[in-house]
């Protein structure tokens, strides 16, 4: 092999069952390179790269990695041979502790006579987090008691320790605040500086634009094109994704706010808890209300108590029209509220059920026939949402586990959308959503506002959150420090100046 070439794929195919997830797919990839991995949902990132790290087996073709022939049967055989990866779900045991998943597979090291040395496990854990920006981690702790970023920040640890030659990180940055980022830019360089090389999968397009030299687009399982340095335009990149053009702005054109100021639907009055500091805002019919903040500004914290999900220690949400308060999730659901989580694995889906359940179950009592739930009353609906956000499935009865990371979180919105909520809380609610889709899911909000419907939109994204709101609070230490309204002058700098 071309000693310029760090690491080639050739020809790989993998289905499962009548789904092709990758067809054909060649690539090459040199020394020191940050290759960014993109396509619309269920286009094979993520297969691909379970095939490189040992997780799954392709049904032909060939890989080549530091000069030789390399076909991984488990991920210890991947991180021996130098690849690591880190995946786009939550990628830790949660029982155990944080050095135990770092050493996952690696225990024997630690062992003597047939017992687990657990101090030096520990000590070595410690080494490895301060050296990758976890200094704050503490390696003997049950690792499910960590948030989600600190999880991410232990997988990256446990990929880094074996020192991989070759590192891909897929769809992990939305997981992390602007520190957590960092922290993986850094550790993308220092893979680099060693000479090794990355492999990067994101939606985010100007997250793709500053960490990679490179980027390969995939579409429906084949390679379609690598563009390098200046030729990595965003527009050009959008359109190989979708196969199709597509417009550049595809958030709202009209730049006034535009919903009834005389109509509330829900109030929030002096909401408390740990996270959250005497927040009230009244949202309207025909609303977009968008929240903004820092990932631990308390935004995220307030979309959950306003569904009922948390407790509250004071303050109230209620619903204009019954006059009901929201003490918890059953209270939302019966008021028609629908709430989007940030976290669609853990909280927003039963992953071992099928698409056509988890789409139906907050409608079941709508659907019912005489008291009793039919299967082609759940089709029904959950086909009409399955078309409308066009999810890459085999059938409706597939479970969710089967699914692409966009695709779940397409489920998720059928489920609430389904539902015909009148007031949605959606957190992060294009989260690992593709370009094609995410503008339907613009198009999809207009449409529900357009119906006196009221949407509360917590979302790290600025140009969505500018681009969707007509009104936008921003949140720091759990409080509203500003609000600004649609057509105000205002740019992402000033949006961040008053986050930080
Ligand atoms: N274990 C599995 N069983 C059945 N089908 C699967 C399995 N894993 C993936 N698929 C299917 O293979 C296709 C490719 O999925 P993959 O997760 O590789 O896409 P992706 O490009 O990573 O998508 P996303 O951007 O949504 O994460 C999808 O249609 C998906 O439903």
């Amino acid at each position: 092999m071309d000693e310029k070439i760090l690491f080639r794929a050739e020809k790989i195919n993998k289905s499962f069952g009548p789904t092709h997830a990758v067809a054909d797919f060649s690539i090459e990839i040199s020394p020191g390179e940050v290759r960014g991995l993109i396509g619309e949902n269920g286009s094979g990132k993520s297969t691909f790269s379970a095939i490189i790290a040992g997780l799954h087996k392709p049904d032909s073709g060939r890989l080549f990695f530091q000069g030789k022939e390399y076909m991984p049967s488990d991920t210890s055989m991947a991180a021996q041979a130098g690849a690591s990866l880190i995946v786009q779900e939550i990628g830790t045991i949660a029982g155990i502790s944080v050095a135990a998943n770092i050493f996952i597979n690696k225990e024997r090291k630690f062992a003597k006579h047939g017992m687990l040395n657990y101090e030096e496990m520990n000590r070595e854990a410690r080494k490895i987090l301060d050296k990758i920006g976890g200094e704050h981690i503490d390696p003997s702790v049950i690792t499910g008691k960590l948030n989600l970023e600190d999880r991410k920040l232990v997988e990256i640890a446990k990929a880094m320790y074996s020192q991989p030659a070759l590192l891909i990180i897929d769809e992990t940055s939305n997981a992390l605040t602007t520190h957590g980022r960092n922290i993986l830019y850094q550790n993308i360089d220092a893979v680099r500086q060693e000479g090794g090389s990355v492999i990067f999968i994101t939606h985010d397009l100007d997250e793709l634009m500053s960490v990679c030299d490179s980027v390969t687009i995939m579409r429906d399982g084949h390679y379609i094109t690598t563009l390098r340095g200046a030729e990595m335009e965003q527009k050009k990149m959008k359109e190989l994704m979708v196969g199709r053009e597509i417009s550049n702005n595809f958030y709202r054109s009209d730049m006034e706010p535009n919903y009834r100021r005389d109509r509330v639907v829900l109030e929030a009055t002096d909401l408390c808890s740990i996270e959250v500091g005497n927040v009230s805002f009244k949202l309207h019919e025909g609303e977009i209300l968008g929240i903004g903040g820092l990932a631990e500004s308390g935004m995220h914290e307030l979309g959950r108590l306003l569904f009922g999900l948390e407790k509250k220690d004071s303050g109230e949400v209620v619903v204009a029209k019954s006059g009901d308060r929201i003490h918890n999730p059953q209270d939302a659901i019966r008021n028609s509220v629908g709430y989007m989580s940030k976290n669609r694995d853990t909280e927003a889906l039963l992953l071992r059920f099928s698409i056509s359940d988890n789409i139906a179950l907050p409608s079941l009592d709508r659907i019912k026939e005489k008291g009793m739930i039919f299967k082609k009353n759940e089709h029904k609906l959950a086909g009409q949402w399955a078309e409308n956000l066009s999810i890459k499935m085999r059938g409706l009865d597939d479970l969710c586990t089967k699914l692409s990371g966009g695709n779940k979180q397409k489920v998720v919105l059928g489920k609430w959308l389904g539902n015909d909520s009148h007031i949605l809380i959606m957190d992060c609610p294009t989260r690992g959503i593709d370009i094609g889709v995410k503008e339907a899911i613009y198009r999809l909000m207009e449409n529900l506002k357009a119906e006196g419907k009221a949407i509360v939109m917590i979302s790290e994204e600025l140009p969505e959150l500018i681009g969707m709101s007509d009104t936008i609070l921003i949140m720091k230490d759990g409080m509203i420090t500003r609000t600004i309204e649609r057509g105000e002058d205002v740019t992402e700098q000033t949006v961040i100046q008053y986050m930080i």
